[in-house]
């Protein structure tokens, strides 16, 4: 599903990822691990199509990232991001936050979803009256939306307590059983346990 291959980045003179090669499959439940500083945003900025590798290879499927002509519609058609701060619109319920992602989305998608994630009472709520979990789950909802190929969430339980934190990887597994390819930066390892693999980076490369 994603291929990499001899994948360097700099962020001007300065080093962040040497040399990684790596291949994910669909449905594949990934974690990328390491410590601060390690590379893990910027591997997984260069593998959403964030960031623009500096050198080296990142094949989608059949495309090249080179060959892509219009980044917003790839985006838009097959990646889903989830960050470690839900970036919710406070005065927007949560129907209208989720429709910030796909504006032709019916009240009864919405609802079916959050069915999927155990919070479809919370349609009508506005972001500050729901929990920080909850929050986060509203965040899943919104990267579900345009039903992407892969979602990439960089730290997605960093503000979140150990239930919580727990229940996202879940949920998480149960996308990837679904289909969804699910690739997750996180610094910890209890959770990365719960994924299919996990690849670890040290001074921006990858152990
Ligand atoms: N925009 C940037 N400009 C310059 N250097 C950067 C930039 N972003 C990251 N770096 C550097 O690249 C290296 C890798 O950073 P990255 O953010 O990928 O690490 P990380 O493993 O995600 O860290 P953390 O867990 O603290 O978020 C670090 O040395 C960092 O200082």
């Amino acid at each position: 599903m994603i291929k990499v291959t001899n994948l360097s980045h700099y962020y001007n003179k300065d080093l962040a990822l040497k040399d990684i090669n790596l291949e994910i499959k669909k449905a594949q439940f990934v974690s990328i691990i390491g410590e601060s500083g390690s590379g893990k945003s910027t591997l997984l900025s260069v593998l959403s199509t964030l960031l623009k590798p500096s050198s080296g290879e990142v094949v989608y499927e059949d495309t090249n990232y080179k060959n892509i002509k219009n980044i917003d519609n790839f985006r838009r058609e097959n990646i889903g991001f989830i960050f470690q701060f839900h970036y919710l619109i406070n005065y927007l319920s949560v129907k209208e936050n989720i429709n910030l992602a796909n504006e032709k989305a019916s009240k009864e998608e919405i609802f079916e979803l959050l069915r999927l994630l155990g919070i479809e009472n919370l349609i009508d709520k506005y972001p500050n009256e729901i929990s920080g979990g909850q929050r986060q789950r509203v965040a899943i909802a919104r990267a579900m939306i345009n039903n992407p190929k892969v979602i990439f969430a960089d730290e997605p339980t960093g503000n979140l307590d150990s239930k919580n934190s727990l229940n996202v990887f879940e949920l998480f597994s149960t996308l990837a059983k679904k289909g969804t390819t699910i690739i997750v930066a996180t610094h910890d390892k209890n959770l990365a346990l719960k994924t299919d693999i996990t690849y670890e980076v040290k001074d921006g490369k990858l152990i």
